[in-house]
């Protein structure tokens, strides 16, 4: 098909409308803020769930599934923990022609599902650590813009639920899955983030306190939470009665932890990473890593040119690498080129007549378009170390293009400066939640209100007298704000 009609850097908005559809991850349905997921996206979230269903599993964490209906008793268990969500909840109210006697929710997150039968299921110490995962899909129904993989009224993810006999252990869980969560960013995703903690203001309400590992996109100045990891102290616990007899016979609340991570991680992939020409996918996550064009002379020897492709092919695959050829006689190799470059194919390989009386094949970078001959004998090592090269300087790239976006401000007037050219803004702070409620009321306004996005775990040294950037008070900490998603 013809390229995009919009340009990344001139209407991002209708750029990635387009690049979803035109990649072929999206289809729009008739339903506003739904989706379809097409293979070509599906793939990259089966991989990501490889990844991460695998390393639960090696922290012994067990999936189970719970129903997708809450009633509604338990929905509103306590009013803090629903405070300001109840308008996005849906609800079913009928089957057929009648209505039901009570409506049922929809489940937009499953703590209030689960936690009745973790109070069940939890009696004594043994019956702690307890660790169950689900990967379903959740519904909320969200007025604000809806984004494909960003916002959307239902999505996929997983969402873990432990409980432990000490809040140590729930702390120690809460950093080993931030850590998952960080690397499918950076390890597989080639997205940079960072890890930390959010506000007071910014938490999960019904929880202790939340980690994030946060993302940023250059191209709207907004940062965008990638995934959280909640310690929920004991406040469920105290909400649904879950306790335990400890080793020294007294009764005691269990410690818990909710985390999860959505197809939203594929959207700000997209984001980060597409260009003009389309999608740009890291190998890690692209169902097909490496794409074999046969390109045909009139009076060549095609059969020779068919049997390279198929023997690359098979070469490749039989050492690990994702690769398919398109034999399509219906389109030209110039038309197949635009084609596998929209859809992100990190790798393109061609083969013509030159190619195979030199016993090479031409090998096309789609991150930046390198062009390199690679002689078949080291077709797999060297198509092996392209894609090794293509992943890290997808991650290099986006590193850069991020760190180019942050900047350090000390006072107000070089923070509202920095808001205004949509930076990534490491600022000072005092840690005081009217402050910051403060700053996010002087700073709506078009440029669009400025919130905390989080406090680094990585935080740099500050100087002993350092003033909070919006208050004057002494600050306590650094923390990232910026208008986000
Ligand atoms: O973010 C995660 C990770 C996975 C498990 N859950 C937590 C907390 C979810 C917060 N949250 C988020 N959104 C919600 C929307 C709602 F309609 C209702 Cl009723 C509740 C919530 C709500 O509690
Ligand atoms: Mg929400």
């Amino acid at each position: 098909g013809l390229g995009l009609s919009s340009k990344k850097d001139e209407n991002f908005g209708e750029w990635y409308s387009e690049v979803v559809v035109s990649g072929e991850m999206i289809e729009y349905y008739d339903i506003s803020g739904c989706y379809i997921l097409r293979p070509w996206a599906m793939s990259i979230w089966e991989i990501l769930q490889a990844f991460f269903d695998a390393e639960i599993k090696k922290m012994k964490i067990k999936n189970s599934y719970f129903p997708l209906f809450v009633s509604p008793g338990v929905l509103q268990k306590e009013k803090d923990h629903i405070e300001g969500f109840a308008p996005e909840v849906a609800w079913v109210t009928k089957s057929g022609e009648s209505d039901l006697e009570v409506p049922i929710a929809i489940r937009p997150t499953s703590e209030t599902v689960m936690y009745p039968y973790f109070s069940k299921w939890i009696r004594g110490h043994r019956d702690l650590p307890l660790r169950l995962n689900q990967w379903c899909n959740v519904v909320r129904w969200e007025f604000s813009n809806p984004t494909p993989f960003i916002r959307s009224r239902e999505f996929l993810w997983q969402e873990g639920h432990t409980a432990f006999a000490t809040k140590e252990e729930a702390d120690a869980d809460v950093l080993e899955i931030l850590e998952l969560y960080r690397r499918i960013y950076e390890d597989f995703l080639a997205v940079p983030v960072s890890k930390g903690k959010k506000s007071e203001l910014e938490k999960f309400a019904g929880g202790l306190y939340t980690t994030t590992v946060e993302a940023f996109i250059p191209n709207t100045g907004r940062g965008i939470q990638g995934a959280t990891s909640h310690c929920l102290g004991q406040n469920f616990a105290t909400m649904f009665e879950i306790n335990f007899e400890n080793e020294k016979g007294e009764k005691a609340m269990v410690w818990q932890n909710s985390w999860g991570f959505t197809t939203r991680t594929i959207g700000v992939m997209i984001m980060v990473h597409g260009d003009d020409k389309g999608l740009v996918l890291p190998p890690k996550v692209a169902a097909t890593q490496v794409i074999v064009i046969p390109v045909l002379y009139k009076d060549a020897n095609n059969q020779g040119i068919f049997d390279a492709c198929a023997a690359t092919v098979k070469n490749l695959n039989e050492s690990g690498i994702r690769a398919e050829a398109d034999y399509r006689d219906n389109y030209s190799p110039g038309w197949k080129y635009s084609h596998w470059e929209m859809k992100g194919v990190p790798l393109r390989i061609e083969i013509g007549p030159k190619d195979l009386a030199n016993n090479q094949v031409r090998a096309v970078r789609r991150d930046n378009g390198a062009k390199t001959d690679i002689t078949v004998a080291n077709l797999v090592e060297q198509v092996n170390d392209v894609l090794a090269s293509i992943q890290q300087n997808l991650f290099d790239v986006a590193k850069q293009k991020r760190d180019a976006c942050v900047q350090v401000v000390k006072t107000w007037d070089e923070f509202a400066e920095a808001v205004s050219q949509k930076k990534l803004i490491l600022a000072p702070w005092c840690d005081e939640e009217d402050v910051e409620k403060d700053v996010k009321a002087r700073t709506k306004g078009e440029m669009g209100a400025a919130k905390t996005l989080c406090s680094p775990f990585d935080q740099p040294e500050l100087p002993e007298g350092t003033l909070c950037f919006a208050s004057g008070k002494p600050a306590k900490k650094w923390t990232y704000w910026g208008r986000s998603y």
